[in-house]
C-alpha cells in the first residue's frame, strides 16, 4: 500500500501555535519536543513530578515546569513523553482526572495504546507523533535547520482535525523538513520495536560486540578491532545514510564488496532470519509487551544485570581509551541543547 507522505508545505503551523501544550517528561524525547515546539512559537509547559532529577534541566531553558496534574490541566494537549512503563500509572493518576472535551492526548510511541494499558475516554483526540531517531539528534537536527523523519498516527479523532494537529505538531519539531508518514499506532508499535530490537540496537550491538569478540580472542589488539568493529561503522553507515547500500558499496574496495556480497550472507544467515521472524512474532503477539511490563513491574532485575554486563563488556574501556584522543568524537549528551 502506497503511504502518504507529508512535508511542511502541507503542515499548517498555526494550528499547534494555537493550543497550550504540555509535554509530560523531559529525557531525551520531551527536551527536543518542548525546546523545538518553544521554537516554533507554541506555548509550551512541562509536566514532571515535584522530586524529578529533570525539573532543574528544564527549568534551566526557561521553561515553566509544573507537575505532571497541573500541566495536563492547563493544557488542551497533552504529550506524553515519560517511559514507557510509567505511562499507564501517570495517566490514571494525572491526566485522565484533567481530561476535557476537545483535548487531545499524544504519544511518542504506540504502545501503550497497542496493547491497550492506557484506554482514553471517546471525547478527546488520541493522536502519535513518534521521530525516527533518538531524542537528542531530533533536537540537534532542528537547531542544525534539518529534521529527523516522523510517523503520524489518530487512534480517535474526536475534533475531526486530529491529522491536522498532529502533522502540524510533527512541523513545529522539524519532522516535516524530513518527511512524515501517516500510519497506525499498531504499525508504528510493532515496526519500531522490531526495528530496535532486531536490528537498530540489539542487532547491532551484539554484531559488534562479537565482532570484538572474535578479533580479540584471536589475539589481535583490542585497539584495532575497536577501530574496525565500532568506530569504522559509523563512517560505513553515513554512506548508507548519504546514498544507500548502493553508495556504500561504491565507496568501499572491490575486495571488500566481495566479501560484503559473499559472506555477509553467511553472517546474517537464514537461521538469524528465522530468529527476526520469531522476534516480531513476540511483538504482534504480545508476548514481548507482557514480558517488558512484567520484568519492569518486578524492579527490572534482569534488565539491570543485563545492562552491567554490557557495561562491563571489554570494548567499552578500549572505546573510552580511544575516543578521548579524539576530541571531536565524544559529543556530550545533555538535555539543554
Ligand atoms: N528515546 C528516544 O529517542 C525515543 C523515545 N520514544 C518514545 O518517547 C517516550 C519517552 O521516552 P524517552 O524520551 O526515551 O524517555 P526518557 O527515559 O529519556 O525520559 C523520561 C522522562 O520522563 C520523566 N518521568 C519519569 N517519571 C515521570 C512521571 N511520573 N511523571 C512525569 N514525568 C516522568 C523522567 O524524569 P526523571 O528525570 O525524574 O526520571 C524523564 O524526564 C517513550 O514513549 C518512548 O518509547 C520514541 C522515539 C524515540
Ligand atoms: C531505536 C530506538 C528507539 O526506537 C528510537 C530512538 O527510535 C527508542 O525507542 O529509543
Ligand atoms: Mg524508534
Ligand atoms: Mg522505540
Amino acid at each position: 500500500m502506497a503511504v502518504e507522505i507529508f512535508y511542511d508545505d502541507d503542515a499548517d503551523l498555526s494550528i499547534i501555535q494555537g493550543r497550550k501544550v504540555a509535554v509530560i517528561g523531559y529525557g531525551s524525547q520531551g527536551h527536543a519536543h518542548s525546546l523545538s515546539l518553544r521554537d516554533s512559537g507554541v506555548d509550551v509547559r512541562i509536566g514532571l513530578p515535584e522530586g524529578s532529577k529533570s525539573r532543574a534541566k528544564a527549568e534551566e531553558q526557561g521553561l515553566r515546569v509544573l507537575t505532571p496534574a497541573e500541566a495536563s490541566a492547563e493544557a488542551d494537549l497533552i504529550m506524553i513523553l515519560a517511559p514507557d512503563t510509567k505511562q499507564r500509572f501517570i495517566y490514571e493518576q494525572d491526566i485522565a482526572p484533567n481530561l476535557k472535551d476537545g483535548d487531545a492526548l499524544f504519544f511518542g510511541h504506540g504502545f501503550n495504546i497497542r496493547y491497550d494499558l492506557i484506554k482514553p475516554p471517546s471525547n478527546v483526540d488520541v493522536a502519535m507523533v513518534a521521530p525516527k531517531g533518538p531524542g537528542h539528534l531530533v533536537r540537534r537536527q532542528f537547531v542544525d535547520g534539518k529534521g529527523v523523519p516522523a510517523l503520524i498516527a489518530v487512534e480517535q479523532d474526536a475534533s475531526g482535525n486530529a491529522q491536522a494537529l498532529a502533522l502540524s505538531y510533527a512541523a513545529a519539531i522539524g519532522g516535516a523538513r524530513a518527511g512524515v508518514i501517516k500510519t497506525t499506532f499498531k504499525e508504528e508499535t510493532e515496526t519500531d520495536l522490531f526495528g530496535e530490537q532486531a536490528v537498530l540496537c540489539g542487532g547491532a550491538s551484539a554484531l559488534v560486540q562479537t565482532g570484538f569478540e572474535v578479533l580479540t580472542e584471536a589475539g589481535y589488539a583490542p585497539e584495532i578491532a575497536y577501530f574496525e568493529v565500532l568506530h569504522e561503522l559509523k563512517l560505513i553507515v553515513d554512506l548508507m545514510y548519504e546514498g544507500g547500500i548502493a553508495r556504500q558499496r561504491y565507496s568501499i574496495s572491490d575486495t571488500a564488496e566481495y566479501g560484503d556480497l559473499t559472506r555477509g550472507p553467511r553472517v546474517i544467515s537464514p537461521a538469524v532470519k528465522e530468529e527476526m521472524k520469531k522476534i516480531l512474532g513476540e511483538i504482534q503477539d504480545g508476548t514481548f509487551a507482557r514480558e517488558w511490563v512484567a520484568e519492569d513491574e518486578a524492579g527490572r532485575p534482569n534488565f539491570t544485570k543485563l545492562e552491567e554486563q554490557g557495561n562491563q563488556h571489554p570494548i567499552e574501556e578500549t572505546g573510552k581509551k580511544l575516543r578521548s584522543l579524539m576530541s571531536w568524537v565524544d559529543r556530550p549528551i545533555t538535555e539543554t541543547a
